[in-house]
């Protein structure tokens, strides 16, 4: 899915800046004017009009409480926009994806645009797919005879939204339609009135209705309030049956708080508002098609037209999953199912054909995982000090409000494990790492050897230049801890009885040449007795800290011990995982010494 870049890419033909430096610069401030035509894309004029702020705006100090309504545009919007359109099966599992996952508002067509979309629009009728609480709603243009043709695809549902669009910007209506504002404006009312007509010829459906004055942002908005009002006046628009007047940025072009303020100034100054759903549909041609949604329900929308992962026009429509996930992460319940986002972006892939990119908010697969060394470090102290707050209260790990730095979300809230949090290269540090070795294989490294691991996995990082899998990090604790090619020392059996120092400790021991040495001393513990022992065969080992701990294991149980100790006068960290956690300690101890040796200067 990531386009490996090629080793060599072809330089891009950049002109060198050569431009003034604007006169208010300061002398820290070095950038030249470039030789990019930016002059083009002036707003001026009465096709390119520059957006009138809002004075007296008050969404700013409004929030976010409650999910909006969700209308699901894949199967219209999304998919007028895929190279290869959904075939029916495509179609159906995209249809059955937002089914279960609790849209009730979907757009399942256009179907006066193709026979696919007809027949998909006439299976989901004839065959009953369309549960009770779920309305489907069908897209047609102000063209009389493919109203006729939408209507005839709806014929015999319970219950559907025709949704009626035309453009109104003065770039469309000179250039697409060749018309004045007051002919658009009879094109709306007489493709209204024949929506009603149609509607009023249906018997035994209920119809209501959706108005989208497509490129609404770049309207002058006197004229897209005159068209609206007129349209849900046409249709009875009333608070038992309102009709939704659809807002989109068909063409993003401004700021977020623009479009914000369109937004207010519709909701305040709609007639009949509580008879009006007011919904957005915002594209993301700026990439702020999310902020422009957010700051919308802020000033009055309260439905969101968009896409799952964004698919869509362009650069897509807005995402409906990041929307959902953003309320979900300020403790808003979305009212959308999003508990295996991999299950649902696979559907989702599977009916677009078009990869969700590994950085998409929520979903991509890098958007829980830390590389970065500090960064993985907060994560394991997080993680860690959530399972303490979970254990002091005595409750699930997953019922503790969640806080954990660089983490906006539980990744197992959407269906991911921990494992891939943390993901170890040259960038990352002893905490991401200590922190694989404890969640795959339930290490948990003593501080300074975690510095010292850390160390040795980033010079095997920066020798590999890529990533290191959790087995791969495994594999260097045990070459660096647990196997030794030539050891120095091996124990081979023990025994401790209570002594007057504590214990005594008898064992027997295999040297670098295969000779066995019966080893004895007193000590206050096995680890402390072994290490006094060992100096009966010239090896000094002192000051012994151990720790032990047993393994998450599936199978029987096996304990890891780590031991500090200063071996000849140098300090050495040592390991050991075996079935005894007393063995464990001692072999540690023996891990220390081998290490010593293989780590001395000739
Ligand atoms: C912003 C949006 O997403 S709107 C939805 C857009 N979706 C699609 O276009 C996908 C499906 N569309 C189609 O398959 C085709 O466009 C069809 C079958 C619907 C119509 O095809 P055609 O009749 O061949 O017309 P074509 O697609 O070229 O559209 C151009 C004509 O429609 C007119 N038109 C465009 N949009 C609209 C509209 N919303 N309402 C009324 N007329 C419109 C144009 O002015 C133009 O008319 P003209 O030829 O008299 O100048
Ligand atoms: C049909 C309308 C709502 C549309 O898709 C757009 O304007 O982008
Ligand atoms: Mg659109």
């Amino acid at each position: 899915m990531t386009a490996t870049p090629s080793p060599l890419p072809v330089p891009p033909r950049i002109t060198t800046p050569a431009g003034p430096r604007g006169a208010d610069q300061p002398w820290w401030n070095t950038q030249l004017g470039s030789a990019m035509p930016f002059a083009r894309y002036e707003r001026s004029g009465t096709r390119r009009p520059r957006p009138l702020p809002l004075t007296d705006r008050t969404w700013p100090s409004k929030s976010l409480v409650r999910a909006p309504l969700w209308a699901s545009v894949d199967l219209r919007d999304g998919n007028q926009a895929l190279r290869d359109p959904m075939d029916t099966r495509r179609k159906r599992a995209m249809f059955d994806l937002l089914v279960r996952m609790g849209f009730k508002d979907i757009e399942v067509g256009y179907p006066s645009a193709s026979e696919a979309d007809f027949s998909f629009v006439r299976t989901l009728i004839e065959e009953d797919l369309i549960p009770d609480d779920v309305t489907i709603s069908v897209f047609a243009p102000a063209r009389p005879e493919l109203i006729d043709r939408t209507f005839e695809a709806i014929d015999g549902v319970d219950r559907a939204v025709v949704h009626l669009c035309h453009a109104t910007a003065c770039l469309w209506r000179e250039v697409v339609f060749a018309m004045t504002p007051g002919e658009v404006e009879e094109m709306a009312v007489r493709a209204a009135e024949h929506v009603a007509r149609r509607t009023d010829a249906t018997k035994g459906t209920r119809l209501r209705f959706q108005y989208s004055p497509e490129t609404f942002n770049v309207t002058e908005p006197e004229f897209v309030l005159r068209l609206s009002n007129t349209v849900a006046a046409l249709w009875d628009a009333s608070p038992d049956r309102p009709v939704t007047l659809n807002l989109p940025t068909t063409v993003e072009t401004d700021s977020p708080h623009v479009f914000a303020d369109q937004v207010e100034w519709m909701h305040r100054n709609l007639h009949n508002r509580r008879s009006v759903i007011l919904s957005v549909h915002p594209h993301n041609d700026r990439g702020t098609a999310v902020a422009s949604a957010e700051l919308a329900v802020m000033a009055g929308a309260e439905r969101i037209e968009g896409t799952l992962f964004g698919n869509g026009e362009r650069t897509g429509n807005v995402c409906l999953a990041t929307l959902a996930l953003n309320l979900f992460s300020q403790g808003v319940d979305p009212q959308l199912d999003f508990s295996d986002i991999d299950g649902i972006r696979r559907t989702v892939e599977f009916a677009n054909q078009l990869p969700v990119p590994p950085r998409h908010p929520y979903a991509g697969d890098l958007v829980h995982t830390a590389f970065s060394g500090t960064h993985q470090d907060a994560i394991a102290k997080g993680l860690a000090a959530m399972g303490r707050r979970a254990a002091e209260a005595d409750t699930p790990a997953a019922a503790v409000p969640w806080d954990v730095p660089y983490l906006p979300i539980d990744p197992r809230d959407v269906g991911r494990t921990y494992e891939s949090v943390v993901r170890v290269n040259s960038q990352s540090g002893r905490g991401g790492v200590a922190h694989v070795l404890n969640t795959a294989y339930g290490l948990d490294l003593p501080r300074t050897m975690r510095v010292e691991f850390g160390r040795r996995v980033q010079r095997a990082a920066d020798h590999g230049g890529g990533e290191l899998t959790s087995h791969e990090l495994h594999a260097l604790f045990t070459e660096e801890y647990l196997e030794f090619d030539r050891p120095r020392l091996m124990l081979k059996e023990f025994r401790t009885t209570p002594g007057a120092a504590g214990v005594t400790l008898a064992a027997l021991v295999v040297l670098a040449d295969g000779a066995e040495r019966r080893l004895a001393a007193d000590g206050p513990d096995a680890a402390t007795a072994f290490a006094a022992a060992l100096a009966d065969i010239g090896i000094t080992v002192r000051r012994p800290e151990l720790t032990c701990h047993p393994l998450p294991d599936t199978v029987g149980t096996r304990f890891a011990a780590y031991a500090r100790v200063t071996v000849d006068g140098t300090a050495q960290h040592g390991a050991a995982v075996t079935e005894d956690a007393e063995l464990a300690r001692l072999t540690a101890v023996t891990s220390a010494v081998n290490r010593a040796v293989e780590h001395r200067v000739p």
